[in-house]
């Protein structure tokens, strides 16, 4: 590896050094080399995009999970052949991305030839953003769908007490002209990462996001920390969607459920142990070679109808802004990203 210097004062970062600082930081707490490499690359990936919930914020949990032992920094995930259309991979209790990244190759070669692959690994955790996981596919001309639970923490609609994790869904698609259409929600009505960053700030969250420990309704996202909860979107909606994503990231996958594993003897964990499910689709095996095409045509008809920003637009346009002007990090948080690499 070789470490570009990061400045320690306030100057922008260019995306390789973000990279090279991160990989040290993820090395001096104990990962491979891979392992290192694949997480700083998303890390990194998700601030230059201003995916900040997912960001270098992300790094102080990462590194309390790894010193904690709840993780194995080092695992080597096992990829299984398991059937024409059906690659199952365990990640050995390490993180999901490494464990994607050993099957991509099988999973594209599959989708290819049967027109669709299932990937579903388990024993994995997964701290990031999920759109990573299926941009790429779609870059290379496939239709890539993914979920993955995460913790406890949102009340099902009608419930009194939380069960689901945030649970995000992910979906992306080429089209002819220009970047794919992707987007990544959890089905949370926010993601557990935004609370914590409004908490940080002081700052209050709308109606209808979260409860408190006594199961009412507050917009103080300390309250939904200490002891309360999150709602799923859109009511009975979302939290069809977020029973959907447990059935798919754990139950198919082999995987726990979010409400399955128990972290308390392991304070500083912060990644969820459970299980993530990708589907891939070789759309020239449906629509033929027109489905770029039609995607570039619904597009049209949307801006056509006054829409202005799509899913994963605003993404692109701070990804655009970066490579321009590089990557700002507050002062603070590039010292202690300094720190924890040990430069
Ligand atoms: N690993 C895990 O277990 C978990 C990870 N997460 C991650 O948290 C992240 C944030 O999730 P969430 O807060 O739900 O995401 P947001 O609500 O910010 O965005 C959801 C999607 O909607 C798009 N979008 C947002 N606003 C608009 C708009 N006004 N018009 C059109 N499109 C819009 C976004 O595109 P754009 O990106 O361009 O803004 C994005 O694709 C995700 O990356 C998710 O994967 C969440 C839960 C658990
Ligand atoms: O923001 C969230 O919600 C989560 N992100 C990473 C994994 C835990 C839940």
């Amino acid at each position: 590896m070789t470490a570009t210097p990061v400045s320690s004062n306030t100057e922008p970062l260019d995306f390789d050094s973000l990279v090279v600082l991160l990989e040290h930081v993820f090395l001096r707490h104990g990962t491979s080399t891979d392992v290192a490499r694949t997480l700083a690359l998303n890390c990194a990936g998700a601030e230059r995009d201003g995916a900040h919930s997912h960001g270098v914020f992300r790094i102080p949990g990462y590194v309390s999970t790894l010193k904690s032992g709840w993780v194995n920094g080092q695992a080597v995930p096992v990829v299984e052949d398991v059937a024409s259309g059906f690659v199952r991979v365990d990640a050995a209790n390490g993180f999901a991305q490494p464990a994607l990244a050993a099957a991509r190759g099988l999973l594209v070669e599959k989708a290819r030839s049967a027109g669709i692959a299932v990937l579903a690994i388990r024993n994995s955790h997964h701290f990031a953003a999920l759109w990573p996981d299926v941009e790429p596919f779609a870059y290379e001309g496939l239709v890539a769908l993914s979920v993955v639970n995460s913790m406890t923490c949102v009340v099902p609609h009608g419930a009194d007490r939380p069960l689901f994790g945030t649970n995000p869904i992910a979906f992306a698609a080429p089209r002819a002209d220009g970047d794919p259409i992707v987007f990544d929600l959890a089905t949370s009505a926010i993601a557990h990462g935004d609370v914590q960053i409004a908490a940080r700030k002081g700052e209050r969250l709308s109606p209808g996001m979260g409860v408190d420990s006594l199961g009412q309704p507050t917009q103080d996202p300390k309250a939904i920390l200490e002891g309360g909860a999150l709602l799923p979107f859109g009511g009975h909606k979302g939290s069809a969607l977020s029973m959907m994503v447990e059935l798919l990231a754990a139950a198919l996958t082999g995987g726990n459920f979010s409400f399955e594993f128990d972290w308390s003897n392991h304070p500083g964990a912060k990644t969820p142990w459970t299980g993530q499910l990708l589907i891939v689709i070789d759309p020239s095996k449906a629509a033929g070679q027109s489905f770029a095409e039609r995607s570039q045509e619904l597009v049209r008809q949307m801006h056509g109808v006054g829409l202005k920003r799509l899913p994963g637009d605003r993404r692109h346009h701070q990804r655009a802004k970066s490579a321009a002007e590089g990557i700002r990090l507050e002062p603070e948080v590039l010292a202690n990203l300094r720190e924890l690499a040990g430069l």
